[in-house]
């Protein structure tokens, strides 16, 4: 099957936990690969930081170099596969392969929102691919669906769990009653966080994570700058509970959605943390397990449901891109490049419609509730529903509002702030899915 056929040459850049499993995968699935690639897939060279730093898998002698610059500029390297992560020297390190010719799979999902354009056009100019399913959701298949498969329907809205860290601290904090700081802490003692999570615990890799999506969904450029961030170090138990009350959970979740706009549809892109009531398929994600949940006209609705990082899932993901690559290879073509045709506006956060839900303490004394209320007529928000519960001189309320405009929710949690029956506004969560 692969006889005459040149072998196609990887190069691998960073040995890291998801690297050591690329180069683990693809030393010990050689004959698969071979077979399903049509030609044998060898490893060109493998790109350090130090040689004899302790790694995961047994690199063949010879192939391991501190020169990644001096990899990707050979004229043998058919493919560069790049894990280092990162800014730079990612970005520099890809162009310069595909400069020379070689394609790409990256698993690089900060530097695609960051500068995700740059690395097309190079593509484009150079006749290669730039693969990067891994970058998103790990193992699960979510960029191919959304760029193949679903290429000739309509996506309306993206609503993903793809973060695993900040899944399981919020699935801990649900599930046990435990702070925000000690749910941390276990996440980070089972390796799920980073001694530095504040790319999770903040937000900012969903947020790269929901740009891509969104880019791909709607077939425009959206970049982790026009995404609306917020992560969870702010949720408390007191907001957990208040979930529960609601039979709802609490999820960091990545939306991306098509809304009316002044020139047709925009998208809306945000990360934050939100309530959903626990019949949502989202709900039951646990763990540090990864959802996606896509509506287009056609389809309707489809979940995409698996491992969200680690580094053999993450690996396969690149495994399967590599197949692909290889193939175009062979065949002496490309996949699909950027589409971005669309060029949608990106609504501002102020403009987006959500729900809230606010418990706030008050003064347990006549009027307060249409004081309340009045307060979200004020601001023109509908109010859903209102649960009151008597605690002696003082009541909670808890209020669920209709779909408003961001910026005339945060005006009314501003304005019961300042109202004197409030003694504390003790919890605010938007909500997502449609509640009892
Ligand atoms: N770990 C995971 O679960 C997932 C990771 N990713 C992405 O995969 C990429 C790699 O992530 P990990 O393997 O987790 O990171 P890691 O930190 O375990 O590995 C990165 C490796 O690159 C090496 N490196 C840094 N600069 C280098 C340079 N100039 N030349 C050669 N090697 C260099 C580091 O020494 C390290 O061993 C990142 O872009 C990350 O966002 C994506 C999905 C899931
Ligand atoms: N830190 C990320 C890893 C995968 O992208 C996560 O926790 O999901
Ligand atoms: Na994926």
């Amino acid at each position: 099957m692969c006889e005459g056929q040149k072998p196609l040459k990887v190069a691998v850049l960073g040995c890291g936990s998801v690297g050591s499993q690329v180069v683990r995968l693809l030393t010990e699935q050689a004959g698969d690969l071979a077979a399903r690639v049509g030609t044998r897939v060898e490893l060109a060279g493998v790109a350090v930081r130090r040689i004899d730093a302790p790694r995961e898998v047994d690199v063949p002698e010879g192939l391991l170099t501190t020169d990644a610059a001096g990899l990707v500029s050979r004229d043998d390297v058919d493919l560069v596969i790049e894990v280092i992560g990162g800014i730079e020297p990612a970005r520099s390190l890809i162009l310069s392969a595909l400069e020379h010719g070689a394609s790409v799979v990256t698993a690089n999902k900060a530097l695609l929102a960051e500068d995700g354009p740059t690395l097309f056009e190079a593509a484009e100019k150079a006749g290669r691919d730039l693969y990067y399913e891994a970058a998103v959701a790990g193992a699960i298949p979510i960029l191919r669906p959304l760029r193949e498969s679903l290429a000739g329907d309509k996506v309306t809205r993206v609503l993903g769990i793809v973060n695993g860290t900040t899944n399981f601290i919020l699935d801990k904090m649900d599930s046990s009653g435990a702070g925000f700081a000690e749910a941390l802490e276990e996440a980070q003692e089972l390796g799920y966080a980073e001694a530095d999570p504040t790319a999770d615990v903040e937000g900012f890799d969903a947020a790269a994570k929901a740009a891509i999506l969104a880019s791909l969904a709607f077939h425009s450029r959206v970049t982790a700058a026009d995404v609306h961030r917020e992560g969870i170090s702010e949720v408390t138990a007191a907001d957990v509970q208040s979930a529960r009350e609601m039979n709802s959970v609490v999820k960091l979740l990545a939306i991306a959605e098509l809304r009316p706009g002044p020139d047709g549809d925009a998208v809306s892109v945000r990360v934050h943390p939100a309530m959903i009531p626990r019949s949502h398929p989202l709900a039951s994600v646990r763990e540090a397990y990864n959802a996606v949940f896509v509506e287009s006209e056609a389809a309707g609705q489809l979940m995409f449901y698996g491992p969200g990082a680690g580094g053999a899932p993450t690996a396969s993901a690149v495994l399967g891109d590599l197949v692909t690559v290889a193939r175009n290879h062979l065949a002496g073509t490309r996949g699909p490049g950027e589409s971005a045709y669309a060029d949608r506006a990106v609504l501002p956060m102020g403009e987006t419609r959500t729900r809230y839900h606010v418990a706030i303490d008050v003064d347990d004394r006549a009027g307060v509730l249409a004081s309340v209320a009045q307060a979200f007529a004020e601001h023109d928000v509908s109010i859903q529903t209102v649960r009151q519960e008597g605690r002696g001189d003082d009541a909670q309320l808890v209020v669920v509002s209709h779909e408003a405009t961001d910026a005339q929710l945060s005006a009314t949690v501003e304005h019961l702030r300042g109202m004197d029956i409030v003694r504390e506004v003790t919890s605010v969560m938007r909500v997502e899915g449609d509640t009892e």
